[in-house]
């Protein structure tokens, strides 16, 4: 079968969904699929590396009009697919049941918990889950989203955020040492990585305060966090008031994103719910990049978030994310152990090869999508 995706979420853009669709998709039969995306700075040079048919829309975004649907319809037709796959299921999945061919939606986590939450769009959601054909939910819990949204159960397949186990490697004592040098983190240091969005449900000020309350016990103590977002400006004035031993990095290269998660004997996202709930964490990619690297993680139990961190096993998920007392006494449990920080590296290496591996979850994604019929 041969399926055409829509998206507005693809690279050259960056961020969680974008990485996530391409990480699966470039692993599928490139004769097998095409993608109708919006356009975005560097798309030219993005379209022209990759092995498949790209076409990128004139308007920035793509939203459920009309034309949208004789669009997907013509380009459908003209690359020969069988299926049309849309992401997101609110508002450009709405399209769904007016299209010719039967089409399958990607869940992520938010599109459907906001709108499945809310009188009026709840309805529109719940018809739009019931037509399709199929669901691809990035984990359990936008899946469980969904089927209270539809208000019965859907023909899903869980396929959930992974990452390349040979790109996120473990460093060697040595290969960390120079990790720490390129970064300008002192190599006696302990170090608390985090990197994401810096947005306010991440949780970033939880952990610079739970960091500076640790300042005066653990004077090596270091929290470095990469990223950017539109929080960068008020958790660094939180830093210099505090005088807390945190270090911004600012956007890290591609290239350097496996190293820099490398330099930490922990990493932490201390996720969390906002808006009543209908603001969650997806899933965490990055906590699944950590344990590729062989760093446990501390999570805060929002969403996926609990999934995508096996508590006890590697990592801790704190129930309670903005409590800094319980953040900062789960740092030093784990600071405080190398044995326990050693086996949860191990095993967090080990889930990883073998339920995260996007080698393992595309074809997973393609067994659905029914690429290999
Ligand atoms: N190179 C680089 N990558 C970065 C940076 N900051 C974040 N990223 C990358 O961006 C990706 C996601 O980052 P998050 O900030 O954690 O997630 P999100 O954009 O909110 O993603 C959403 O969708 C994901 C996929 O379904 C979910 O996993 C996630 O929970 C969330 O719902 C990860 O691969 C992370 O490494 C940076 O400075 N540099």
């Amino acid at each position: 079968m041969k399926h055409l995706l829509v998206t507005n979420d693809y690279p050259p853009k960056i961020g969680g969904i974008q990485s996530l669709l391409w990480e699966w998709w470039r692993r599928l039969p490139a004769d097998k699929f095409a993608v109708l995306t919006s356009p975005y700075e560097g798309t030219a040079e993005f379209d022209a590396g990759e092995p498949y048919r790209i076409e990128r829309t004139r308007e920035p975004v793509l939203l459920p009009h009309p034309w949208m649907v004789k669009r997907i319809n013509d380009l459908a037709d003209d690359v020969g697919a069988d299926l049309v796959v849309l992401d997101p299921a609110v508002p450009l999945g709405l399209v769904g049941p007016s299209l010719k061919l039967p089409y399958d939606l990607v869940l992520h986590g938010a599109e459907v918990t906001v709108p499945g939450r809310l009188p009026g769009s709840k309805q529109a959601l719940a018809y739009t889950l019931r037509r399709a054909r199929g669901i691809i939910a990035a984990g359990s819990y936008p899946a469980a989203e969904a089927e209270h949204a539809a208000g019965r159960e859907l023909p899903t397949t869980i396929v959930p955020c992974g990452v390349d186990p040979d790109r996120f490697t473990v460093l060697s004592d040595s290969q960390r040492a120079e990790a720490r040098e390129h970064f300008g983190i002192p190599n006696d240091a302990e170090v608390i990585i985090g990197i994401s969005r810096l947005v306010p449900r991440k949780g970033f000020d939880t952990a610079i305060r739970a960091v500076n309350r640790l300042k005066h016990r653990r004077p090596d103590l270091l929290l470095v966090i990469g990223g950017t977002g539109r929080e960068s400006e008020r958790l660094q004035r939180l830093a210099d008031e505090l005088d807390a031993p945190v270090k911004f990095m600012g956007r890290i290269e591609n290239d350097d994103l496996p190293r820099f998660y490398g330099c930490g004997d922990l990493y932490t996202m201390l996720c969390r719910n906002r808006w009543g709930g209908l603001e969650q964490e997806g899933f965490g990619i990055v906590f699944i990049e950590a344990a590729s690297c062989g760093i446990p993680q501390v999570a805060g139990d929002s969403g996926g978030a609990a999934e995508a961190v096996a508590h006890g096993e590697t990592g801790l998920v704190i129930s309670e994310p903005e409590n800094v007392q319980d953040v900062a006494d789960a740092y030093e449990q784990l600071l405080d152990d190398d044995e326990l920080r050693r086996s949860m590296a191990i095993r967090s290496r080990e889930r990883v090869e073998t339920d995260f591996a996007y080698d393992v979850l595309a074809k997973r994604l393609g067994d659905a999508l029914g690429v290999y019929d």
